[in-house]
């Protein structure tokens, strides 16, 4: 039987409303949409609002007022006062510098995420992550002697090993050069096909969105529009 807060669709629908910063001068979100391609990617100016937008996503903001709804499932509803806290959505969130554990080594960081999801939950291997991402040879290094690359790589792996059922990248390869660019775009481009799971990428750069035959969007001003 379906309940009222959920629904058959697959994918991240939303409609959003907030308010950032002092009433005359600052920040107004105002959006709706819904995202169900594989990859969606979002672009647009600075301060345009797609951190923002990410943020509510994943929990780490609460909107005035709206729903957030992920594969048919209600997580924000602020009508009914839902607010659903991040570790509960099954979203998963990277940006720029990856975050890992530095006093933990490779294997310990990828195995975090992974070693609290019970075992019904884990829907592909350690070993599979780690051969598509080629981090096998990591294993045992601690962060700091990883190159901004690996540490990217190693970052997205411990990342798809928490089991997300969507993923948040925020700009995850900034920091980077082309050329150690494009063999981590090459991985992400598998991901929602090799393990069934959508992202939504933030870019400032048009052409990784086409490398990622993305479903892309700009945001201004606050507001969504597609491309
Ligand atoms: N903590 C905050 N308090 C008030 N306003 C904020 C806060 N954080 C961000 N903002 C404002 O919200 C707006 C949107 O910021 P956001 O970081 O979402 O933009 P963005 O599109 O991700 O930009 P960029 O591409 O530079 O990362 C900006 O005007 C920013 O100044």
């Amino acid at each position: 039987m379906q309940t009222l807060d959920s629904t058959n669709s697959q994918g991240l629908e939303f409609s959003l409303r907030l308010h950032r910063g002092d009433a005359q001068t600052g920040f107004q979100l105002d959006t709706q949409g819904c995202f169900t391609a594989p990859i969606t990617a979002l672009c647009g100016a600075s301060g345009a609002g797609k951190s923002t937008l990410l943020a509510l996503f994943a929990g780490l903001l609460k909107p005035d007022q709206g729903f957030i709804r992920l594969n048919g499932q209600l997580l924000v509803d602020t009508s009914n006062q839902l607010f659903t806290p991040p570790h509960m959505r099954h979203i998963g969130l990277m940006w720029q510098d990856g975050q890992l554990f530095p006093h933990l080594s490779v294997r310990k960081n990828l195995m975090y995420g992974y070693q609290l999801q019970p075992e019904q939950s884990r829907r592909f291997s350690p070993e599979s992550v780690i051969e598509l991402l080629e981090i096998s040879t990591l294993l045992d290094r601690q962060p700091r002697h990883l190159s901004g690359g690996e540490r990217q790589r190693v970052a997205l792996g411990r990342t798809l090993l928490a089991m997300p059922q969507f993923l948040l990248l925020d700009e995850p390869l900034n920091a980077l050069n082309q050329s150690l660019k494009l063999p981590i775009l090459a991985f992400l481009k598998q991901v929602p096909k090799h393990f069934n799971i959508p992202l939504i990428y933030v870019t400032h750069q048009i052409e990784e969105t086409k490398i990622l035959d993305a479903e892309t969007w700009f945001c201004e001003d606050g507001r969504l529009v597609s491309v």
